[in-house]
């Protein structure tokens, strides 16, 4: 290095020059005086290594980020730093530095722990570029800066520590205004989530998107787009299909924008797979009669509710159609009660094979079944009614016995539509179907009587 250059070292021992510089309204900032500012700003050490004579240079921060002044540690050579370096970060230096010098590398950029004049482990990182001779110097001069990242590392450690005793995935969600999406940060557990690495995931994100159920994808996307306008907290269950199997997954996650208006979500994705299914089997078991395997009652009603609740709405209309077994008393007093289920399941698997995929049947009652039938009118529902009617009639059952026996049924069919000025609420629909029914009875049984007709 030329003797009349300044070296950082020198410059770092000028204490107390950017504050002299700041009174003296006149003096130039000479590129030194800037350099000297940023380094006391980064709070860095900086160290120049003359790679051809092996000379050193430390300024004085170098020195005191281990607790040391400069004059504690003479003479300083690259043995001072190699002393003072975990021994086990030396070899990782080496590389890092081997890498840089081979080209392979922008820069010299490695953290190793050093020895604290404590006693204690201090995270440096190191970075350094090389001075050469196209930069008119005769030797090669490797220059650099010492940070303490202790903190971070320590911070980046509980961190991780925390993530392995969560049962989850933690992670920042990042939304760019321009609709550019991407995960800033994902714990280590993705490999167990969808057997996909954490450097994968953080790389292309659609690699996680891409798993999700085609069926839930809408609901994920459609609450993310309602949590970042609302910036309400985000939580959505759904399934992902991935090589490990498919399972059902919980996102929970806190929003923040930030000025440029950027979205991070800052949250959790556990797996609630068994808890889900248990929820979905007693979801499935309250809404289900148990002998007939159809809907139960309290599923067609809170069917109903929704369906008249949708219909006014975009003035939909329905039919319902009320179903009795004629005198099933004197079939269960004559064959005996297994016999008489046996007739209500065979009666139940006749009604489901002559309805349509998207009617609902349900058993409402003992030997009562009701059929809801979406976007139909009152006589195409009385015409289904019918038809199973005559349909019952060449129909033989058989009882436990080996007696041969025949069923009919009663029925009263209503019709609902949200377009008529004063719809009729699921009660009031309920019990004109009843009165049907009932017209159907009374009239003799073994007929259909549609919205109250025959009265
Ligand atoms: N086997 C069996 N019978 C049931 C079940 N639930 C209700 N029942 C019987 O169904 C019969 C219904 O009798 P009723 O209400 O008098 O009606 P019905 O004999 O069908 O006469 P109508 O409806 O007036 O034609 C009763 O004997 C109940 O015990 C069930 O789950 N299994």
């Amino acid at each position: 290095m030329a003797q009349d250059q300044t070296s950082l070292g020198e410059l770092g021992s000028q204490r107390g020059l950017i504050a002299q510089a700041s009174l003296m309204v006149d003096m130039e900032l000479t590129p030194e005086i800037r350099l000297k500012a940023i380094l006391e700003g980064t709070g860095a050490g900086t160290w120049e290594w003359n790679l051809d004579t092996g000379e050193v240079i430390y300024n004085p921060r170098w020195a005191d980020l281990l607790g040391y002044c400069l004059e504690e540690l003479q003479p300083v050579t690259f043995k001072t730093w190699e002393n003072l370096c975990h021994p086990k970060d030396l070899q990782e230096a080496r590389e890092a530095l081997a890498r840089y010098l081979d080209g392979d590398a922008p820069q010299f950029d490695c953290v190793v722990r050093m020895l604290h004049k404590f006693g204690d482990w201090r995270y440096i990182h190191t970075r350094g570029t090389l001075l050469t001779d196209d930069q008119g110097l005769d030797t090669r001069w490797l220059m650099g800066t010492h940070l303490d990242v202790t903190r971070e590392k320590l911070s980046q450690h509980q961190m991780e520590q925390l993530a392995k005793s969560l049962p989850g995935i933690i992670y920042t969600f990042v939304l760019e205004p321009g609709g550019r999406y991407y995960f800033s940060y994902l714990s280590e557990k993705t490999w167990d989530f969808y057997g996909l690495t954490t450097d994968e995931c953080l790389a292309d994100p659609d690699k996680i998107f891409n798993l999700i159920h085609p069926d839930d994808l809408p609901r994920v996307h459609e609450s993310i787009a309602v949590s970042a306008e609302t910036l309400e907290e985000w939580v959505c269950e759904y399934r992902v299909q991935t090589k490990r199997g498919s399972y059902w997954l919980k996102g929970v996650s806190l929003p923040e924008r930030d000025p440029d208006g950027r979205i991070s979500w800052h949250g959790m994705t556990i797996n609630i797979d068994t808890q889900k299914n248990l929820e979905l089997e007693l979801e499935q078991l309250s809404i289900t009669d148990e002998l007939t395997g159809l809907y139960n009652r309290r599923y067609m009603l809170r069917k109903l509710q929704e369906s008249v609740a949708q219909g006014e709405r975009y003035g939909d209309t329905f039919s319902l159609i009320s179903l009795d077994i004629d005198f099933f008393k004197i079939i269960n007093d004559s064959y005996g009660h297994p016999t008489g289920d046996a007739v209500l399941k065979r009666f139940a698997d006749i009604i489901e094979s002559s309805t349509r995929k998207s009617d609902i049947v349900a058993r409402t009652g003992g030997e009562e079944f009701i059929i809801f039938m979406p976007n139909t009118g009152l006589s195409e529902a009385g015409q289904v009614a019918e038809s199973l009617r005559v349909t019952l009639q060449t129909e033989s059952f058989v009882s436990d016995e080996g007696e041969t026996f025949s069923i009919t049924f009663s029925a009263g069919v209503v019709n609902w539509s949200g377009s008529d000025t004063q719809s009729t609420s699921v009660r009031d629909l309920l019990s004109a179907c009843d009165q049907s029914l009932y017209a159907a009875k009374r009239s003799g049984r073994n007929r259909i009587v549609a919205d109250g007709d025959g009265e």
